[in-house]
């Protein structure tokens, strides 16, 4: 049965955080490429707002690229709430900042906003054809990644690589994204809440 809540399906929104020179621009800017014919319709230093259309089901998207500025860090989580899904991008030849990128992330992963939440959060390890970038692996240990899902264990954790200035894994990360969103139908909410009453 199709129902009203197709509505919601009609546009997602993608929340695209992580240190300043992490890449975040460089991949919105390429998927502007692979989708021909967007409309930008607002940048600003902080927040730059695009849309762009998920290619699998084609479904838009509304993507949100944060500035990864020390000043601004406190701001992204403003976004949580409304987010379908996060894309946490890492700049893998950066190894001076992993230990703040530990630090932010065991921050989010213990944000409240996004306790009990389901939705996909990617943790990208960009610029991976990059000669002196670290291996995903050799970061994943660093910032002890076992530890940070340990601390938000409903949130559906992904950790790809990816090289946004040629496009390598760009595909890989939207789809982990468009197989991991979640939104609830009507129906859903109608037997949660059955099952609710039935408690
Ligand atoms: N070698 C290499 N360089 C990259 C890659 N992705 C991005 N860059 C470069 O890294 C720099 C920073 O990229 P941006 O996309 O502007 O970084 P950002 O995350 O948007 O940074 P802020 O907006 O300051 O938070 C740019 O010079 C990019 O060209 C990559 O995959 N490989
Ligand atoms: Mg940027």
């Amino acid at each position: 049965m199709i129902s009203g809540g197709l509505e919601k399906w009609e546009s997602l929104s993608l929340l695209v955080i992580g240190l300043d020179g992490a890449g975040k621009t460089t991949l919105v800017k390429r998927l502007n490429n692979i989708d021909e014919g967007q409309e930008y319709y607002a940048s600003t230093s902080f927040l730059n707002i695009e849309k762009f259309t998920l290619q699998n089901k084609n479904r838009p998207c509304v993507i949100y690229d944060l500035s990864g500025q020390g000043r601004y860090r406190k701001s992204w989580r403003d976004f949580y709430a409304e987010a379908d899904g996060i894309f946490f991008i890492v700049d893998s030849t950066d190894t001076e900042r992993l230990s703040i990128v530990q630090e932010m992330l065991i921050q989010i992963s213990e944000d409240p906003i996004l306790e009990g939440s389901h939705i996909p959060f990617l943790i990208i390890f960009n610029k991976i054809n990059h000669p002196d970038a670290l291996s995903s692996k050799e970061i994943v240990n660093f910032i002890e990644f076992n530890d940070i899902k340990f601390r938000n264990q409903t949130l559906t954790w992904g950790v790809e690589d990816a090289d946004f200035a040629t496009g390598y894994k760009v595909t890989e990360c939207l789809d982990f994204f468009e197989s991991n969103f979640r939104i609830i139908t009507p129906e859903e909410e109608f037997l949660m809440r059955e099952k609710e009453a039935q408690i």
